[in-house]
């Protein structure tokens, strides 16, 4: 289990909105025992998005889960979030520590580059992402990873997200080849039941947790 200060692991939710049911969504997902909770929303409507993400930022901070949003430093910064996640068309990692502070969790996309990763783990991400590992439903035409890049990124000693098609069946592998965190959208935000899904992907990282 993650906390706002912990090592990242485990499950890493990432919201699929614009939903109506979103904040329910998210506390399901909390409740199913998710480490991290993004916050990823590509639309422009400054304002739902604002008045979300506060509303997100109070619920992981009762639950003590860091808050990440996804491209958007000035949002990041606005709700009072953990951190701030960032690919390549997005604001550089340098930037965002300088807005953000030190303590901020500045996660990077690394796709399917290791000296991507290797620039960045240099450069002081806080975690760095890697896939996508499967087919995804949610970004159909993301770049393709394989384990093996999980296994090399091993080196950089900052903890690793796989991200992309990633389901109960197939989260094993990347978990066995090195991954800290697996990072879903649709098999948990569509899911019938979120809190349930969310408890299935927290269980292959802590089997213990849901007797305690
Ligand atoms: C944990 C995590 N990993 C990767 C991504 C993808 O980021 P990016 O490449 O910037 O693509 P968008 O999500 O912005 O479409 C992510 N969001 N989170
Ligand atoms: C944002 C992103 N980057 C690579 S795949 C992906 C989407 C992951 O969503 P899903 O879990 O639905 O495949
Ligand atoms: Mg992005």
């Amino acid at each position: 289990m993650t906390s706002t200060s912990g090592r990242l692991r485990g499950l890493y939710a990432i919201s699929d909105g614009p939903r109506a049911d979103l904040v329910d969504a998210c506390a399901a997902a909390l409740a199913g025992g998710a480490s991290v909770l993004q916050y990823r929303d590509k639309t422009t409507d400054a304002p739902r998005r604002l008045a979300e993400t506060r509303a997100l930022q109070a619920l992981c901070a009762r639950h003590r889960v860091p808050l990440i949003v996804n491209d958007d430093v000035d949002l990041a910064l606005a709700c009072g979030a953990a951190g701030v996640h960032l690919g390549e068309d997005d604001a550089t990692p340098a930037t965002a520590r300088a807005r953000l502070g030190a303590r901020a969790i500045i996660g990077v996309s690394c796709y399917d580059s290791i000296e991507r990763a290797r620039h960045y783990a240099a450069a002081g991400a806080d975690y760095l992402a890697f896939g996508a590992f499967f087919a995804s439903p949610t970004k159909p035409h993301a770049r393709v990873a394989t384990p093996r890049l999980l296994r090399e990124a091993k080196a950089f000693g900052l903890p690793l997200v796989a991200i992309g098609g990633i389901t109960h069946d197939n989260a094993r592998g990347l978990i066995d080849a090195g991954a800290d965190a697996v990072a879903v959208i649709s098999a948990l935000f569509g899911a019938r039941d979120v809190r349930a899904a969310a408890r299935r992907f927290s269980d292959l990282f802590d089997p213990d947790a849901s007797r305690r």
